[in-house]
């Protein structure tokens, strides 16, 4: 709406209010009768009696005006970002009003007769309705369009400081003994952990923030991920709503029957009473086990879709996605943050359900038992309703940093344990075990204060239901006593007050509880709705492929350090059938090209072709089928020597495995192992040494009968006899598939039928051995001769070649 017409939106609600509220006070006689005597008399000060006197409703009129005045004053001074902080200080305004207006009408129902004036209700009404409504009309004019969430984010902010602030306390209160033993390790230690954790733990976060979806479609989220058990859900929300029907007759029910027998003095209506009663409790029972059966069943198929869909959105990621998320967060999303929604959100709307009906089915009653009862009962409703609010939005924040602490922790532990050799011989348990006791006294800390802060709100609920009960039971025994209310209807009365104060007692919780959901659900969420920039589903083209490899202008840096050019404008291609070998310095590119290669990222720009087709174009398990790779570091999983090498094929056989086995020299030591090929390979290998590992790794490589086959320094931890076996094998191999290797040994290299060096990220040489040692200005030239005679260098100090052993 155009900002002339909200100002003007603004000036009507100013000139109703004091206009409607200046009318008023003219019904203040029985009957539709205006009268201008009673407008005047309501400002005779001196006559003021606040039994009959409608004059509060001036004040509070005049009192809104003034507010609006203040609001209007701090907007034009250019402060309309400090009044949108203290808008809640106009919605407490608010309450206030309706506390006023509401008690005011039970005051004039005291002088008899006095309800019977129509003033009395518009009075009231437009009371409520206009304070109410002030603090909704400064948002939407004076401080326009309010963002979806906007309170949410400050409350983030203010609650992040505080959760940062207790981060670092925690590690300055980190295990002082272990401190003062290795102080500065531990200290260095703890700090590199610190930074390193909280710049990894961000890295879904600040992604997550950036892209953070809305409240309402957050939970619609929630909502899609658990309809998909919508049946077993609905059996169980049909078996809720009967038991919800019984819940609210049994008060009602228990009373008259009890009642009719104690006044008709028969032990058989009792009699008739109780079994009626065993009856229907003997349902409610039977429907609610029922119903707890179908919700829990609904309930762990939830979790189960969660954590599979989960786990496939993580593995659909780019490798990029896991250069920046460490394993130990990304399990913990899994298991506690991905379980925290199937276990929460169908109990939330069971609970919603329960108690919407027990709210809104009791509320009549009571109205219908006395009105007077129900509007003292509701006089103190909006202060909870917005206490709870601003708890719930505080929890949300809290659990969100509790889940983050628990998987920071859960991450160290990961590391901790999987590197355990290196922990060992580097002594670092001290330093370690200080890292683990800083991370959980983080999460230690956040959780202390969520629980604080929930006993204090439950403390402030308590208090809040025990000055309502005390009203109830002053303001009912006050009418019984009067003789404006049957003891009865009061003991009824009573019995669904409690009802709706445990109804309300079950909805405070629940704000903060969904909140709490999605604090926990934000990042599982986010990682399901993340599309991978580099999708590996794209492709869908099945070329033959020959092995022909064009890398044509390609550029490329890592995501995680975008401002670092890795590869600059490469230009090269290989031939099919051929062996290219890449040499050069390390650390100047040659993986990365291989990584290129692999796609496990996409240049920035130029592209890769195999055969004349974009390598993004090919279908992904054509392409790796006919590319393998056997990497620097061989990855083994824990299965069986078999399970390794078959690995990801559907359709492999023994045959199969034992002919690459040969080829690949396994063969040989897997024979004498007591269970050959059915010998456990232990968590990423370790049971294997590091040339058995590579040896079973090439076999995994060749038993796809690869096209091309890239190797990644694969023969690096072989002894010279084992690389020499395996060297044969892979000159076998090469014959007839197109070859990629990078290694550092002469004898590697130079039986290649190309070699390119690559310096910078650029290739600087190109040609085969002869060719290259030919320029003997070249980087090929002068590795060779330092492989060669390693004192060259100290030789002709203007000759030194880059800092490399080998190639
Ligand atoms: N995942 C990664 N994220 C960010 N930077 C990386 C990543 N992997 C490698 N790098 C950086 O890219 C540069 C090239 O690394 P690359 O592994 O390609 O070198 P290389 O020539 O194969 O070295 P080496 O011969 O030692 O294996 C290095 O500076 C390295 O630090």
């Amino acid at each position: 709406m155009k900002p002339i017409l909200l100002k003007l939106l603004l000036l009507l609600h100013v000139i109703f209010d004091i206009s409607f509220t200046i009318i008023s006070l003219g019904f203040y006689t029985p009957g539709w009768v205006f009268n201008l005597d009673d407008v005047f008399k309501t400002f005779h000060i001196n006559d003021y009696n606040y039994m009959i006197s409608p004059l509060d409703f001036v004040g509070l009129c005049l009192f809104r005006q003034v507010s609006l005045l203040v609001a209007l004053i701090i907007v034009r001074r250019g402060k309309a970002e400090r009044l949108k902080k203290y808008m809640t200080i106009y919605d407490l305004f608010g309450i206030l009003g309706y506390m006023i207006a509401v008690v005011k009408l039970l005051v004039f129902d005291e002088t008899s007769g006095f309800l019977k004036s129509p003033g009395v209700f518009m009075s009231v009404g437009s009371a409520v309705f206009l304070t109410f409504s002030l603090p909704f009309a400064i948002r939407k004019t004076l401080l326009g369009k309010k963002k979806e969430g906007a309170e949410y984010e400050r409350l983030t902010e203010n609650t992040e400081t505080a959760a940062n602030t207790n981060v670092e306390n925690g590690t300055a209160s980190t295990n002082g003994t272990a401190s003062t033993a290795t102080p500065t390790a531990a200290t260095s230690s703890t700090s590199r952990s610190s930074s390193t954790d909280e710049e990894d733990n961000d890295a879904v976060s600040k992604e997550e923030k950036e892209k953070r979806l809305p409240l309402l479609t957050h939970l619609w989220q929630i909502v899609k991920l658990c309809s998909v058990q919508w049946k077993w859900f609905s059996a169980a929300y049909v078996l809720l709503f009967v038991d919800c029907i019984l819940n609210l007759i049994e008060p009602a029910l228990y009373s008259q029957m009890m009642s009719t027998a104690i006044r008709m003095k028969s032990f058989d209506v009792l009699k008739r009473a109780c079994i009626v009663l065993a009856a229907v409790q003997f349902t409610e029972a039977t429907v609610n086990t029922v119903r707890y059966i179908c919700m829990q069943y609904a309930e762990r198929l939830t979790a189960r879709n969660i954590r599979v869909s989960l786990f496939r959105a993580i593995l659909h990621q780019d490798i990029s996605f896991f250069d920046d998320n460490k394993t130990g967060q990304l399990m913990s999303r899994i298991t506690k943050d991905s379980e925290s929604i199937s276990n929460s959100l169908p109990v939330y709307i069971e609970t919603t359900v329960n108690n919407s009906f027990m709210l809104f089915g009791s509320a009549p009653i009571m109205f219908y038992y006395s009105w007077q009862l129900a509007i003292s009962t509701f006089v103190t409703f909006p202060i909870i309703l917005l206490t709870t609010k601003f708890y719930g939005l505080i929890v949300e924040k809290l659990s969100e940093k509790e889940n983050d602490a628990t998987a920071v922790s859960n991450e160290t532990v990961e590391e901790v344990l999987s590197a355990i050799r290196t922990v060992r011989s580097f002594a670092a348990e001290k330093i370690e075990n200080m890292r683990y006791t800083r991370d959980t006294d983080a999460w230690f800390k956040i959780s202390t204060k969520t629980v604080v802060f929930g006993t204090f709100f439950n403390y402030f609920w308590a208090t809040m239901w025990n000055i309502e009960d005390v009203i109830i039971y002053l303001y009912g025994g006050y009418l019984t006593l009067n003789g404006r209310m049957e003891p009865d209807a009061l003991l009824t009365y009573i019995f669904y007050h409690w009802r709706l104060h445990s109804a309300l007692n079950a909805f405070s919780s629940l704000f903060s509880d969904v909140m709490k959901t999605i604090g926990s659900s934000r990042k599982v969420i986010h990682i399901m709705n993340r599309q991978p920039e580099l999708d590996y589903e794209f492709g869908t083209e099945t070329p033959e492929i020959v092995g022909n490899i064009i890398f044509e202008d390609v550029e490329f840096a890592y995501p995680t350090r975008k401002n670092a050019n890795v590869l600059n404008k490469i230009n090269l291609s290989i031939d099919p059938g051929k062996t290219i070998a890449l040499v050069g310095p390390s650390g100047n590119g040659k993986s990365t090209l291989v990584s290129l290669i692999q796609q496990f990222y996409t240049p920035q720009s130029g592209r890769i072709l195999i055969d004349g087709t974009p390598i993004q174009n090919i279908d992904h398990l054509h392409y790796h089928t006919n590319i393998a790779l056997v990497a620097q570091e061989p990855t083994l999983f824990s299965g069986t020597v078999r399970e390794n090498i078959l690995y990801g094929l559907e359709n492999g056989t023994d045959e199969d495995m034992m002919r690459v086995a040969e080829m690949a020299n396994v063969h040989e030591f897997v024979s004498k192992m007591e269970k050959g090929y059915d010998t456990k390979c232990g968590e990423k290998g370790v049971q294997m040494s590091g040339g058995q590992k590579q040896r079973i790794a090439i076999a995994r490589a060749l038993i796809r009968d690869p096209r091309v086959l890239i190797l990644d320094e694969a023969t690096s931890a072989l002894d010279s006899e084992s690389e020499a076996m395996v060297q044969e094998a892979l000159n076998r191999c090469a014959r007839e598939r197109t070859v990629l290797v990078i290694a550092h040994r002469l004898s590697t290299v130079r039986s290649a039928d190309r070699i390119a060096v690559i310096e910078k990220g650029n290739v600087t040489e190109m040609g085969n051995h002869e060719e290259l040692m030919k320029n003997t200005e070249g980087l090929y030239y002068k590795l060779v001769s330092k492989q060669l005679d390693p004192l060259i260098g100290t030789k002709k100090e203007e000759e030194k070649p880059p800092a490399t052993e080998f190639f």
